[in-house]
Parts: structure tokens; C-alpha cells; sequence
């Protein structure tokens, strides 16, 4: 588990969404898409903690706090610890932190991460309160990628994003993350989907046994939203070109709606890919690491 207990309170982290894959099958009245999608999360994190306080409170530290400051309401972690708290029955409040790492706005569902962190930190603080299926339930309720980031593992992810069903046994995987420096709003980018009933996903074997097999396999699927969100944000296909230009990438694609995209490589080189990316483009934001 991600969660730790300390002396005075717990801590969690809120590893970044990776959509290795991403098929928008159809639209429902309300607006909504119906999904299907492989999800994995990286080892590249925000990292929350909580301890008890007079009053509820959030500050934010890190290298993507600015984006978040000064700190809203509406933050995440602070509407997760509501939704939380009230479903439990509690009157209790929590001083919470938030150490940003992962740029807001941008495919890899920092704050749907977040938001499922906090709620399994006050799980873990107040055990057996919230059964699983409510837990679940308030998770859809603050985000359609909130349930895939409470068990923050590799899963398949549909419906609109409520279903979480088990993914392929996966090898051992590097991946380098990019982002352009520019935050993309989900909504922007359904709204800019020119065909909403796209072909589903194709069906997947019960383990994928090699890089080499899964980028094959990859490559019969897509990222239905990777066209528009180019139309919204152009720098996006820089960003692929030089992740498909790395002799070390097997496969590179858009997460989510954008604008960050992933490399997968082995895990020995990850490092090394990101230094050299680093290098070649110094205004981008570049992390590796590896598949959770
Ligand atoms: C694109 C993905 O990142 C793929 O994992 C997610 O589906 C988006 O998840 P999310 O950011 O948690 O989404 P929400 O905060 O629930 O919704 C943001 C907006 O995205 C659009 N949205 C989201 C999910 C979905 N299945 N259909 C949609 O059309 C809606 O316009 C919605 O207003
Ligand atoms: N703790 C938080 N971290 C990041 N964004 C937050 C947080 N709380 C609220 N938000 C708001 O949520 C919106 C989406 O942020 P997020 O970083 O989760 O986007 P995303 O990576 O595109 O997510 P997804 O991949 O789920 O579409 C932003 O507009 C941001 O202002």
C-alpha cells in the first residue's frame, strides 16, 4: 500500500494516471463519454499528508504548487476529505499537505490522485466506516478517473470511468512523462472530438510477457482524444515527435486528454532518456521512472 501511518497522522502517495490506451466508444445524454481504456500509474508522484487540526486546512508545497495557490475550496484534497468525512459520520478536521510533483491539467490525473489518496488516508484513519462500494461511490462523485486512481493499479477502466476491471499481468516497464508547459482543460478537448463512437479496444491477453509485446499490441489500439487535444495544443506533437526520435522509447502516446505524453522503455533506461530529453528542451517538464 501507498499509505503509512505516522505518529501523529498518515501519509499517502498519488502516483500519476498513465491511459496507455484510450477509446471513445460513445456519448451519453448527459454529455458524458463512454470510455474504454488501459491504465497504469507511475512511480511519479504527489505525495499527501494529513494530521489532525482544530480546523480543515490545505497547503501545497513542491515544484507545481504555484499553479495551485493561493489555495481554493474546491481543491481536491479538500473536497475528497469532505465527501469523506460526511459519509463517515465524522466531526473531526485534518491539516493537510499537498507536495505537488505532477503538472496540473495535463493527462495524467494529478488531482483525481490526489483526491484518491486522501480518501485512502482517512480510510486508513478511520477504518470500517465507509464500506468499499461508498468509498467507490465517492470517488466517481469527484471525478470520472477517481475510481481507477483508489486502487492505483494497472487496470481496464470503462463506462465513463466507474468500471475498474482487472488489467493483463504486465513486464516490468520504464516510462519517460513530457508536457509541453501548457495545461489543457478535459473539457476542451471532448469538446473539440469531431467522431464522439469510435471503434472499441481491442480485447487483451490475460499477460503481456514482453515490452516488445506490449508496443505491438499498442499499436493496434489508440488514443481517441490525441487529435483533438492537438488542435487545442499544437506543441503536443513536438512533444511526440521527440519521444518517437529517442532510440531507447518502444512505444510513445498522449495520456488522457493531454498534454503530457509517455515513452515506454526498459526500466534501466529511463533515467537516461530523461536527461537527454531534459537536455534537448529545457522549457518542457520531463520525469522518468517506472510502472507501478
Ligand atoms: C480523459 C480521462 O482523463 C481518461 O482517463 C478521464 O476520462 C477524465 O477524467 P476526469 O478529469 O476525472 O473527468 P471529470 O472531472 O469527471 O470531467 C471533466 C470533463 O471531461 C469530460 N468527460 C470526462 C469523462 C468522461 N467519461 N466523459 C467526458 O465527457 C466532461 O466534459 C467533463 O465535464
Ligand atoms: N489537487 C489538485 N491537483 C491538480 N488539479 C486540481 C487539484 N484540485 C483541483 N484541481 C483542478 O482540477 C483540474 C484538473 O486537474 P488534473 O491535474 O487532475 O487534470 P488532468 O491531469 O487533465 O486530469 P485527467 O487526466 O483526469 O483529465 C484543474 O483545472 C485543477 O485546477
Amino acid at each position: 500500500m501507498p499509505e503509512e501511518l505516522t505518529a501523529s497522522g498518515a501519509a499517502g502517495l498519488a502516483c500519476a494516471k498513465i491511459n496507455l490506451t484510450l477509446h471513445v466508444t460513445g456519448r451519453q445524454e448527459d454529455g458524458y463519454h463512454r470510455l474504454q481504456s488501459l491504465v497504469v500509474f507511475a512511480s511519479i508522484a504527489d505525495r499527501i499528508t494529513a494530521h489532525p487540526a482544530s480546523a480543515q486546512s490545505l497547503t501545497i508545497g513542491g515544484p507545481m504548487a504555484p499553479d495551485l495557490i493561493p489555495v481554493r475550496s474546491d481543491n481536491l484534497v479538500l473536497r475528497a476529505a469532505d465527501a469523506f468525512l460526511r459519509a463517515a459520520g465524522l466531526d473531526v478536521s485534518y491539516r493537510f499537505h499537498l507536495e505537488k510533483t505532477l503538472p496540473v491539467a495535463s493527462g495524467i490525473g494529478g488531482g483525481s490522485a490526489d483526491a484518491a489518496a486522501v480518501l485512502r488516508v482517512l480510510s486508513q484513519l478511520h477504518p470500517g466506516l465507509v464500506s468499499s462500494e461508498a468509498l467507490e461511490e465517492l470517488a466517481l462523485g469527484l471525478g470520472a478517473d477517481v475510481p481507477v486512481c483508489l486502487a492505483s493499479r494497472s487496470a481496464v477502466m470503462s463506462g465513463i470511468g466507474e468500471i475498474v476491471s482487472p488489467a493483463p499481468a504486465l513486464p516490468p516497464l520504464g516510462l519517460v512523462l513530457v508536457n509541453p508547459g501548457v495545461s489543457v482543460p478535459t473539457p476542451a478537448v471532448f469538446k473539440a472530438l469531431t467522431r464522439r463512437s469510435n471503434p472499441p479496444m481491442p480485447d487483451l491477453p490475460d499477460r503481456i510477457q514482453t515490452l516488445a509485446q506490449l508496443a505491438g499490441l499498442l499499436e493496434r489500439t489508440r488514443n481517441d482524444l490525441e487529435a483533438p487535444a492537438v488542435a487545442v495544443c499544437q506543441q503536443i506533437s513536438e512533444v511526440l515527435s521527440a519521444l518517437a526520435a529517442d532510440r531507447d522509447i518502444a512505444f510513445a502516446r498522449m495520456s488522457g486528454s493531454g498534454a503530457t505524453c509517455f515513452g515506454l522503455c526498459a526500466r534501466e533506461d529511463a533515467a537516461d532518456i530523461a536527461v537527454r530529453l531534459r537536455a534537448a528542451h529545457p522549457a518542457w517538464w520531463v520525469a522518468g521512472g517506472e510502472i507501478v
